[in-house]
């Protein structure tokens, strides 16, 4: 088999170990798979490019041994026996939809073209075969990749089957030492410059390979081959959320309750907790209203508090839908070195970015716990690459960590909360984090009136004062009801208290905060 030779005559050893761990990965899902129960996603990208080849040798190696052991005869590699997708899109560079088609045509390969959305066409591709297996061509530095391991079952919310990422601890370099040492054929896009290939609206050559020839000033590109630096092979690729990260959405419904609340400039926060724990109703949640009131002392309005599960895809689901509806979001749960610790990788994710380990926070960490979290397997100090900043202060033995608009708390309890609550104070007065606002003042009020009584004049009050906050709540149903007013100018507290008094007979309330 002509790739398996050339690898193997090859004097590059990282390579042919990459290739020996990929060929392994392959042997096994073919072992616990049949072959009709599994699919290549080929889409004519460089790393699926590497997966065609790697998977057509792993077939023939496979058969070759099934053979050997009395089964069927390999046929020497001709023929591709797994099928394999090909989600088409519109907006794909016709070089790629030409070379995956070629691809399809040298190789044998019997190609599904589905014109539908990656979910919807997973869904009707498994009810119509009995597809189990699915191979990929994602590495570790792809933002797809972050929480998945050579087999990671389909997110939640996904139709079921086994993801395998055979390549998934390749490098940029790894992937084109193999696609030059076996000199196959790959899309000529890679020619041009592009190191990373999405759509034709996302993707431009990576200006890290351009030469200007001065004299008629054309640009032009080396090949994608000659990019030193790996982890820029997305430098093309325009990133996911960049308009996000700017602000918030003004249009949520509550965000406009929000805005009233100080003639515009009112800043929200959100709170996510992360913790199955919590789900499961083993432990309660005590962090969540002590944060509420830390927010509100220093003037901002919290938007919402969730509780989310121990797991990647929902808290990269929560942080994205939060860190574009409001101005801050703080995170708190699931960080640490545990299975179950996926709080950080879930930020990443919601971002778009990988996981790289951090020099820096490493050092931290070895301060902290010693030699014990050294070495390679040290995944606390992965942090999302590219947008972490290191909130530093002499009384925390690690710095916070804060990505755009999210800050990550590692408090779990109120103590440890107070503590790095006020070393963000600190942080924020020297170099403004965080913005700090007039605090918001409030007043209590106890009557016995039933809320029948109260809730027109209160309805009308509210749109009387809609800079304020105007809530009411009970503890029992038989016991009274609290009327509470929230708002930053205590004079308007006032006038809208005294107002609320005048409509009732004089006592009807009592003033409780
Ligand atoms: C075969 C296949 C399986 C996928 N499975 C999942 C999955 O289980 N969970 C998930 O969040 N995304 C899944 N995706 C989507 C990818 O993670 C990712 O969103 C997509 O490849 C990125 O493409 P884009 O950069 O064009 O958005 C899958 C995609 C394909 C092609
Ligand atoms: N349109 C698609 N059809 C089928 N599979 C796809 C499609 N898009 C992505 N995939 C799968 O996801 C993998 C990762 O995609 P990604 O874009 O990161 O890699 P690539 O396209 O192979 O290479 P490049 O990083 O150069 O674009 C692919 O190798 C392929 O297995
Ligand atoms: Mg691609």
């Amino acid at each position: 088999m002509e790739i398996d030779k050339a690898i193997r005559e090859c004097d590059d050893r990282r390579l042919k170990t990459k290739y020996n761990n990929a060929i392994y990965v392959i042997k096994r899902a073919l072992a616990l798979y049949p072959v009709q129960e599994v699919a290549l996603s080929f889409n004519g990208g460089k790393d699926s490019t590497v997966l065609l080849h790697l998977l057509r040798a792993g077939c023939f190696l496979h058969q070759a041994e099934e053979f050997s052991s009395g089964g069927d005869a390999a046929d020497g590699g001709k023929t591709f026996p797994i099928r394999t997708i090909y989600f088409e899109s519109p907006s794909a560079f016709p070089e790629i939809n030409s070379f995956t088609y070629e691809a399809a045509s040298i190789y044998d390969i019997q190609m599904d073209i589905i014109r539908l959305d990656f979910k919807s066409g997973l869904e009707a591709l498994l009810k119509a075969n009995p597809i189990r297996a699915i191979f990929l061509g994602v590495r570790i530095g792809d933002p797809t990749a972050v929480g998945q391991e050579q087999f990671s079952p389909s997110s939640p919310g996904w139709p079921p089957f086994m993801r395998v990422n055979p390549i998934l601890d390749w490098s940029y370099r790894d992937v084109w030492a193999f696609l030059l040492v076996s000199k196959v054929r790959y899309c000529s896009l890679y020619d041009q410059g592009y190191t990373s290939i999405g759509s034709i609206h996302d993707t431009v050559p990576n200006a890290l390979l351009c030469t200007r020839n001065s004299d008629i000033s054309e640009e032009k590109f080396k090949p994608a081959y000659l990019l030193a630096d790996g982890r820029l092979e997305r430098a093309g690729r325009a990133k996911k959320n960049s308009s996000a990260v700017c602000g918030k959405l003004s249009s949520t419904s509550n965000g406009l309750k929000m805005e009233n609340l100080n003639s515009g400039s009112m800043l929200t926060a959100s709170i996510i907790t992360v913790g199955d724990e919590i789900l499961f109703g083993t432990v309660e949640d005590k962090l969540g209203s002590v944060l509420c009131k830390k927010l509100h002392s220093i003037g901002w309005a919290v938007s919402r508090v969730t509780v989310t599960r121990n797991d990647i895809d929902s808290v990269a689901e929560e942080v994205e839908r939060q860190q574009s509806r409001d101005d801050m979001v703080f995170i708190y749960g699931g960080i640490g070195p545990l299975h179950s610790d996926v709080t950080v990788a879930g930020v990443a994710k919601a971002f778009g970015v990988r996981m790289a380990p951090d020099e820096e926070f490493e050092e931290h960490l070895r301060h902290l716990i010693g030699e014990k979290c050294s070495g390679d397997k040290n995944e606390m100090a992965l942090l999302p690459e590219g947008i972490t900043e290191l909130l530093h202060h002499e009384q925390l033995p690690v710095p916070l960590i804060k990505c755009h608009n999210v800050i990550i708390l590692t408090a779990t309890n109120a103590v440890e909360l107070d503590r790095q609550w006020d070393c963000l104070i600190e942080l924020a007065k020297s170099n403004g984090i965080l913005e700090l606002m007039d605090p918001f003042v409030s007043k209590c009020f106890a009557t016995t009136l039933s809320d029948v009584e109260v809730a027109q004049p209160l309805s009308k009050l509210c749109a009387q004062f809609p800079d304020l906050y105007i809530g009411g709540y009970r503890e029992s149903r038989e016991g009274p009801l609290i009327i509470t007013f929230e708002g930053k100018d205590l004079s308007r507290i006032e006038a809208a208290s005294q107002s609320l008094c005048q409509k009732f007979h004089p006592g009807a309330f009592s003033k409780i905060k």
